[in-house]
């Protein structure tokens, strides 16, 4: 397609974005959770205050990533930003056992909200490079996930510093949101 049809094609048919909102505690690694997917690299994150947005392009699929500040005070500012909200990411610090209870209870509050009535949840339980991290499955039922009967919600381990598991859980959002085939 020549230069100027592909514009016009973007006029009539502009591709679909789909939003994405990453929320957990401080520390939890949400910054550098997604500019490891943004920019593939692992970036020194100070705490964040307020929000970061950026795109994330997967199986080209375009996601508006938005990265929320997790300190106490910044948390009941979480909801400003649902409204059109695709899939609601969940990172966990899994060797903060001390907090896993206060993170359970956002998690609870956030997915009787409104705006998020139709969201999917993705939980990164992250930092499994360190060796007191819980598992997976000890996160799962620490955050009583089987509980959760109206929000398709999936977990997976990662380490945002490396990478891994990150690209996993971004096919389970593809699959959910945009119904891809996520085998590369
Ligand atoms: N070992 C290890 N450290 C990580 C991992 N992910 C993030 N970190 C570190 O954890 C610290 C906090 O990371 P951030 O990404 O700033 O955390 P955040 O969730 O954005 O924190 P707030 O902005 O305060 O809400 C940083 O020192 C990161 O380098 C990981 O998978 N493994
Ligand atoms: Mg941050």
């Amino acid at each position: 397609m020549g230069a100027w049809m592909s514009r016009v094609w973007f006029v009539m048919f502009p591709a679909k974005e789909y939003k994405i909102v990453v929320v957990g505690l401080d520390n939890a690694g949400k910054t550098t959770t997604l500019y490891k997917l943004h920019l593939g690299e692992a970036v020194t994150a100070a705490p964040t205050i307020g929000s970061n947005v950026e795109e994330v392009v997967f199986k080209n699929i375009r996601f508006e990533v938005w990265d929320l500040g997790g300190q106490e005070s910044l948390r009941t500012s979480w909801a400003t930003y649902y409204r059109g909200t695709h899939a609601v990411i969940v990172v966990i610090d899994s060797t903060d056992r001390a907090r896993i209870n206060i993170i359970k209870d956002e998690l609870f509050r956030l997915i009787q909200h409104a705006d998020l009535d139709n969201t999917v949840v993705l939980v990164f339980a992250n930092k499994q490079d360190l060796k007191d991290a819980m598992s997976a499955a000890e996160i799962t039922d620490a955050l009583s996930l089987h509980s959760i009967k109206n929000h398709d919600w999936h977990i997976q381990a990662s380490c945002a510093i490396t990478g891994e598991g990150l690209y996993d859980g971004m096919g389970w959002i593809a699959q959910k949101v945009a119904g891809k085939a996520t085998a590369s």
